[in-house]
């Protein structure tokens, strides 16, 4: 998969952003996009994406992308707009940090950075409490054994929980992000999110391991995380959680249903498809995962092919893996609908873009918060099979907050809390 391209262009600051024209950021160790908005926003729904983005992205100019938010639910509006893109990862650095200097939205002052991050007033209220998460799990786990009357089986759900976390002020997106940035294995991102008439504006702010779809040319590439385990302080401790992963048949088996689905679906649309039997470590600064790096050659390459398929009429495909929906699809999608208590609304979506080509890069929306006004809510999930244990997922999802709760400096509770 060839890099990212990362045309020059001069450093200049942007404006500020003003509410509903707010830029897009997509920043990582392989790439950088910052985009500002150029026109209207594109709000089909997943299923509609490949069929919308084939009509609109030839008509992108060369330096212009399509970029934004998937929501999780496929049928709910997509928040994509046509951006003018910024793609020298030098200037997108300096534009972050200074925007998250300046107050565009009374933010924390920056100063708090470099004070003790525990100073902060939050309040942290965990929705659905972690007993009733539990609960939840535990429910999950008997329709995964049962065995229906009727109908599919289920093979795996990903059930998510919430934080949210109420501030003394209005946050700022972009000083989030900032605090985001040491980690070189995530994509971090902010998304302008759609909001009601009169309402504070939004954002999706987050810092994700799991590449969703990736396409240059014919090239396509997916990079699927499932099974996990906490990072920890002690490096032979942390090392013996990430052997326990790699050894357990639980982790593989999540694991396996990801990677299946996703081949299933790019198989057809692909001459070759590399499938590597075994899953690899993936670590973040918080977290162990499982990975496996799909790789294909999509099998026509003819204009008119490459414009039904682009990267995000793919990712629109891919959406939603068994790494956050679950395995079969449609009854998987209706048990976290019933167990979950607060609406994913783009978290576990997508965020990404699109360019004139079909090229593109798409990631799994995770180890995220939706922003507005002073508060944050948080989101975590984790694949639960008939096999899974209510306090194990707990505390896998109680681990997957900390990246965000050390980014908004609250003081981080142990991992048997929350
Ligand atoms: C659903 C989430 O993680 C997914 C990605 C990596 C590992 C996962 C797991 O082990 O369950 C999940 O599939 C989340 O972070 O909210």
């Amino acid at each position: 998969m060839p890099a990212l391209s990362t045309a020059s262009a001069p450093a200049t600051p942007a404006p500020r952003p003003a509410p509903g024209a707010s830029p897009v950021l997509l920043h990582g160790q392989h790439a950088s996009l910052l985009g500002r908005p150029l026109g209207p926003v594109l709000a089909a729904p997943a299923a509609a994406l490949g069929v919308q983005a084939a009509a609109l992205l030839p008509t992108l100019a060369p330096q212009a992308r399509l970029a934004g938010a998937l929501p999780f639910d496929r049928t709910a509006a997509s928040h994509l707009q046509v951006v003018q893109a910024q793609t020298n990862p030098a200037a997108v650095q300096a534009w972050v940090q200074n925007q998250a200097e300046i107050s565009s939205t009374s933010p924390l002052p920056v100063s708090n950075e470099r004070q003790s991050p525990h100073t902060l007033d939050w309040s942290l209220t965990a929705e659905p409490s972690r007993a009733a998460y539990e609960a939840s799990v535990a429910r999950c786990v008997q329709r995964l054994r049962d065995v229906p009357a009727s109908g599919e089986a289920l093979h795996k759900v990903v059930l998510a929980r919430t934080l949210l976390a109420q501030a003394s002020q209005a946050l700022n997106p972009w000083w989030l992000a900032q605090r985001l940035g040491a980690d070189p294995h995530v994509l971090r991102y902010v998304a302008p999110l759609p909001v009601a008439a009169g309402d504070a504006p939004a954002w999706l702010v987050g810092a994700t391991p799991e590449r969703l779809l990736a396409r240059r040319g014919r090239q396509v590439l997916s990079e699927p995380l499932a099974g996990s385990a906490p990072r920890l302080a002690d490096a032979s401790a942390s090392r013996a959680q990430a052997e326990a992963l790699q050894a357990s048949a639980k982790d593989q088996q999540e694991h396996r249903y990801v990677v299946q689905a996703i081949a299933d679906l790019l198989a057809p649309l692909c001459r070759q498809l590399r499938v590597p039997p075994q899953p690899t470590l993936h670590a973040t600064a918080t977290m162990w995962h499982l990975g496996t790096r799909i790789e294909g050659e999509l099998r026509d390459p003819s204009p008119h092919a490459l414009a039904q398929t682009s990267s995000l009429a793919l990712a629109a495909l891919l959406h939603p893996t068994p790494a956050v929906g679950g395995t079969p699809r449609a009854p998987a999608l209706q048990a976290l609908a019933e167990l979950e208590p607060v609406p994913r609304g783009f978290y576990a979506g997508a965020v990404g873009w699109c360019d004139a080509h079909g090229d593109g890069d798409w990631h799994v929306s995770l180890r995220c918060a939706r922003v507005q006004g002073a508060r944050a809510r948080l989101f975590a999930g984790a694949g639960i099979v008939a096999s899974s244990s209510p306090q194990a997922e707990a505390a896998e999802t109680r681990a997957k907050f900390n990246a965000m709760l050390h980014a908004l400096g609250v003081r981080v509770p142990p991992l048997d809390a929350l």
